[in-house]
């Protein structure tokens, strides 16, 4: 099968991990210091199933909620991993925001995406608990997951999910599927 090339646009608010879940997925390793992102694009092959794709991850600059969403990440754009932290509530409502432009700039009712809540190894300064984390992704028709940049708990499966869900998008999968994620 030919290599199929997406497009992911990684958003959320300031110093949520976007950098970070971005760096450990494409490079496999954490770094600890924070140095905010204008804008940083990765490349990385990856193969799910029989599958082979070749990802380009936009790692987009952190947005508040007076941020205007940039016109640039509404086309060609596949799918979105829409992160907050775990540790911040004030990630949590800049998120919502984010979706409700995104919908709103490519005038969709639905796009694929992924809902993130990560730094769970921060579980002492955990602010949004993961039930408001999955009741918010079931509103959406979204998939919800918890990570950990730091221990790398779940950064692949938010780029395996979220090709999934572009494929579902495209009509290739049936939403009942059981497509297996290696
Ligand atoms: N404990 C813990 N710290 C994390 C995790 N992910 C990121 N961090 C830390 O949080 C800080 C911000 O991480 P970044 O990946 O730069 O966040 P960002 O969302 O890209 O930030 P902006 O570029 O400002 O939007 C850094 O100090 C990271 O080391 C995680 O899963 N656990």
């Amino acid at each position: 099968m030919p290599c199929k090339q997406r497009k992911i646009a990684v958003m959320g608010y300031r110093s949520v991990g976007k950098s970070s879940l971005s760096i450990q997925f494409v490079e496999g390793q954490f770094v600890d210091s924070y140095d905010p992102t204008i804008e940083n694009t990765f490349t990385k092959s990856t193969r799910i199933n029989s599958q082979e794709y070749e990802l380009k991850l936009v790692d987009t600059a952190g947005q508040d909620e007076y941020s205007i969403f940039p016109s640039q990440y509404s086309i060609d754009v596949h799918g979105y991993v829409l992160v907050y932290s775990i540790t911040s509530t004030k990630s949590f409502e800049v998120v919502k925001l984010i979706y409700e432009k995104l919908l709103d700039i490519t005038g969709k009712v639905h796009v694929p995406l992924v809902l993130v809540g990560n730094k769970t190894d921060l579980h002492m300064e955990r602010m949004i608990s993961t039930e408001e984390g999955k009741r918010l992704a079931e509103d959406w028709k979204a998939v919800f997951l918890e990570t950990s940049a730091k221990q790398n708990d779940a950064v692949s499966d938010i780029f395996h999910a979220l090709l999934n869900e572009i494929e579902k998008a495209d009509g290739n999968i049936s939403e009942k599927s059981n497509c297996t994620i290696s």
